[in-house]
């Protein structure tokens, strides 16, 4: 009988924090070695350039939904990592946890069900819990416009109510009855920078089926799938090769902040600036943003200024130009 390795599923709509908690997870001095799947909404994944900790594994999961069109990946990785682990001539992979980060657009529930539905999955996985990041700043709107958001809240064993920082003490509260309502037997905490004790969310075992049944009866059904992403949210890259201005990109962002900010779910990016040699870090959530100078650019990385914008009914030609307009013109 093998010893089954526990799956920690990390959740939370758009801009949560989910990635700050994996770089919390992976750089804290805790012994374990994680291997982590990273799944991404766009084409191209911005968050695997952000995760820090070279030593773990990262096996990204881009151009869909994990939920839906790249479950199959999901499975694929899953049952590599499986082999690899298992075969003792040759151990690519050791690892003796795995966390997944979903996008914010996904639904838990057909995630989960990947560790209940396939036989090997069963044997060799077992999921320790559901994190669900929840942005304390943004969670009303969210919770009242997306689907994804709610069920998030509903399937978490542990959510961790992120970003106190940005809002009042009575805001947190009204925000924590709300959270509470939606999920009575939920644990809490109140976090800045998804900051928390590991032991608070690692080998903690309080995934619970009969919970999660109880949110919905169906889950365990093989085929029971009807996620439907709402058209009108889709998403974007902006790419650029030549250097860029940062004057007109702060002045860009404030016009898209203006003209865009209630639309803009998400938009974040690595950018090359025309002067520096490191890497600017640019996040941004409806209308706050920030850009961080991140580490140096290498010999190995392409130079290249690459921004993904998630949000509803926007104009892509539109942001290009915009973003075109940028470039520092000797
Ligand atoms: N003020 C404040 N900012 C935070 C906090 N936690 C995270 N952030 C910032 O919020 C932004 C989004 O954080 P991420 O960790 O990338 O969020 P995410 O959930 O991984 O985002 P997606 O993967 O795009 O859905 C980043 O700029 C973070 O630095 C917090 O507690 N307070």
């Amino acid at each position: 009988m093998i010893k089954q390795v526990p799956v920690t599923v990390i959740t939370g709509f758009l801009g949560a924090g989910k990635t700050t908690l994996l770089n919390h997870l992976l750089t804290a001095d805790h012994g374990k070695k994680i291997a982590v799947i990273v799944n991404e909404f766009g084409e191209v994944g911005i968050d695997n350039q952000l995760v820090v900790g070279a030593e773990e594994e990262i096996f990204e999961m881009n151009n869909g939904c994990i939920c839906c069109t790249v479950r199959g990946d999901l499975i694929r990785i899953l049952t590599d990592l499986m082999k690899a682990k298992l075969n003792p001539l040759e151990p690519k992979v050791d690892f003796d946890r795995i966390v997944i980060e979903t996008t914010g657009l996904a639904e838990p529930a057909p995630v989960i069900q990947t560790f209940f539905v396939d036989e090997a999955m069963t044997r060799f996985y077992q999921i320790d819990s559901v994190v669900t990041v929840v942005d304390a700043k943004h969670a009303n709107q969210q919770l009242d416009q997306a689907h994804e958001a709610q069920e998030q809240v509903a399937f978490a064993d542990i959510i961790l109510l992120n970003k106190v920082d940005l809002v009042s003490a009575e805001e947190v509260n009204g925000l924590e009855k709300r959270l509470r309502h939606m999920n009575p037997s939920v644990k809490m905490f109140k976090t800045e920078n998804s900051k928390i004790e590991l032991d608070k969310i690692l080998d903690i075992h309080t995934f619970d089926l009969d919970k999660k049944l109880e949110v919905d009866p169906d889950f365990l059904t093989d085929d029971h799938h009807d996620h439907e992403h709402d058209d009108q949210v889709t998403s974007f890259v902006l790419r650029e090769e030549r250097p860029l201005n940062l004057d007109k990109l702060e002045k860009m962002v404030t016009h898209w902040i203006n003209d865009y900010g209630t639309e803009m779910y998400r938009y974040k990016g690595i950018l090359n600036i025309k002067g520096m040699t490191e890497r600017v870090v640019f996040q941004g959530i409806h209308m706050l943003f920030a850009s961080t100078v991140d580490r140096e650019w290498t010999d190995t990385d392409t130079k290249l200024s690459e921004i993904v914008v998630i949000g509803k009914n926007l104009d892509q030609r539109h942001f290009q130009t915009q973003f075109a307009e940028c470039v520092e013109i000797d």
